[in-house]
């Protein structure tokens, strides 16, 4: 018995489901919350798992799993995106929804949380496959997807062009031209100016703030970004733009690293739609060796449970901002903070994409249209309110960021709940 127990709690380490109920449940406790309240919160209202037969291009018919979870509806419709990866999982698509839930309430959208996948690799699959495996998806899910229920998005090896598919499907299936059932589309379609750069545009103000704090200059600082893929290639184009050093990016194939800065216009213009670059570099280092790199600010930018206990001792920047769904177990987020380091979480840092989801949204509803310069300035103002309740609440309450998050997350929902008579 006691030979199994290591083996189950490094699973349950990375179980990115547990660790989220765990943190929720630290924080409802702190803000006095019956426990009935927890029992809700824990696990999505409305969870859907659907089978999706697409014709491949060999004339074969291939079964492909998709999850749409739905978190909390109390405040409003949910909302989160869509992913396509192989490691997609009940519980990821779980914890995604809760984390979505989170983010609303951060930077106070009038949503509640939610989040689909298929387990697929879009990578091994053609245009034409792809367009049907997305308007499958949408066949499967549109009983419980739409403008005033749940408004999908984009998220990994998702794009605008898999937007514009599965909107033109669910308006078919509404027979009505429905722009507001997602976000993330093409302009032409209804998308909104800034939404494609909006979550890089987001860590963007949250690694400003987090400078402030630590009296870093951000100009000629040095950034290691981990992905390059929607978030993670904005991002260190917006660093390399505000006069920071990106010594370090990476993709599913391995990291670059350069000291005195890499060329980031020449590897924005040579990566593919799936963010990858490094293929066509022979000069690599891995991603853990990226993550362990001397630094002033570290961003993943990529996948779940990248800096865990068994590198966060060796993490060597001053400031992590999150701009990844779940890149840092809990193990880890208490080492960090324990040695000083300023970590921004996830909930909080990646906040910037669902906000111009809320504002294309918004604009799709009202049929009129804002300018880029009108989208900065809302979520400017946005993000910077969260950072700053978010911070202030992990300064006052004596807690770690993450926690802090996920208590300045938690209330809108929770009260919401109560209001309704559910809890
Ligand atoms: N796209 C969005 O608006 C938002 C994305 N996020 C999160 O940001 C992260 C990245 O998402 P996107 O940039 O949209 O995805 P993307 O599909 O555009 O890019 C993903 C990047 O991660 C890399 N990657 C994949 N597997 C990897 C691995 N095992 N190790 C290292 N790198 C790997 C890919 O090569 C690619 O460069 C995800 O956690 C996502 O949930 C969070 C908020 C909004
Ligand atoms: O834009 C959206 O609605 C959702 C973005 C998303 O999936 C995320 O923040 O993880």
């Amino acid at each position: 018995m006691v030979a199994d127990k290591p083996a189950d709690s490094v699973n349950d380490k990375l179980d990115v489901l547990k660790s989220t109920q765990s943190v929720i449940k630290k924080a409802l406790d702190k803000l006095g919350y019956p426990g009935e309240v927890y029992e809700l919160m824990k696990e999505p209202v409305r969870m859907m798992t659907v089978r999706i037969p697409v014709r491949m291009d060999d004339g074969s018919i291939k079964i492909f799993t998709g999850y749409r979870a739905q978190h909390n509806d109390a405040v409003g419709p949910t909302k989160g995106g869509v992913r396509f990866h192989p490691n997609v999982s009940e519980k990821e698509v779980k914890a995604l929804s809760i984390w979505m839930s989170l983010k609303a309430g951060i930077v106070d959208l009038p949503y509640g949380g939610g989040k689909g996948g298929i387990v697929c690799d879009p990578r091994e699959m053609s245009f034409r496959e792809l367009e049907g495996i997305s308007r499958g998806y949408v066949r499967s899910i549109s009983q419980i997807v739409g403008p005033t229920k749940d408004i999908p998005a984009p998220d990994v090896f998702t794009n605008s062009q898999i937007m514009a598919w599965m909107m033109d499907e669910y308006s078919r299936i509404d027979e009505f031209n429905n722009p507001g059932f997602i976000t993330g589309k093409p302009i032409v379609l209804g998308g909104s100016h800034g939404r494609e750069s909006a979550t890089a545009k987001g860590v963007t103000i949250c690694i400003e703030e987090a400078c402030k704090k630590k009296g870093i200059e951000l100009k000629g600082a040095r950034v290691i970004v981990q992905g390059f893929g929607n978030a993670g290639s904005f991002l260190a184009k917006f660093m390399h733009d505000k006069g920071a050093k990106v010594i370090g990016i990476s993709d599913a194939y391995g990291a670059l690293h350069d000291p005195d800065g890499l060329d980031i216009d020449y590897l924005l213009d040579r990566r593919d739609s799936f963010g990858t670059v490094t293929n066509l570099f022979k000069n690599k280092i891995t991603n853990q060796e990226l993550l362990e790199l001397e630094g002033d600010i570290l961003v993943p930018a990529a996948i779940e449970n990248q800096i865990t206990e068994d590198n966060a001792y060796n993490i060597k920047t001053p400031i992590v901002v999150e701009a990844a769904n779940g890149p840092t177990t809990l193990e880890a987020t208490k080492i960090l903070s324990d040695r000083g380091i300023l970590l921004v979480p996830d909930v909080l840092a990646s906040a910037g994409g669902v906000t111009v989801s809320y504002f294309e949204w918004v604009q799709n509803n009202q049929g009129y249209y804002w300018t880029e310069e009108e989208v900065e300035e809302k979520l400017y103002k946005v993000m910077i309110k969260g950072f700053n309740n978010v911070y202030n609440t992990a300064q006052t309450r004596r807690v770690d960021m993450r926690l802090a998050a996920y208590m300045v997350g938690v209330r809108k929902m929770a009260e919401a709940s109560r209001f309704r008579g559910w809890v």
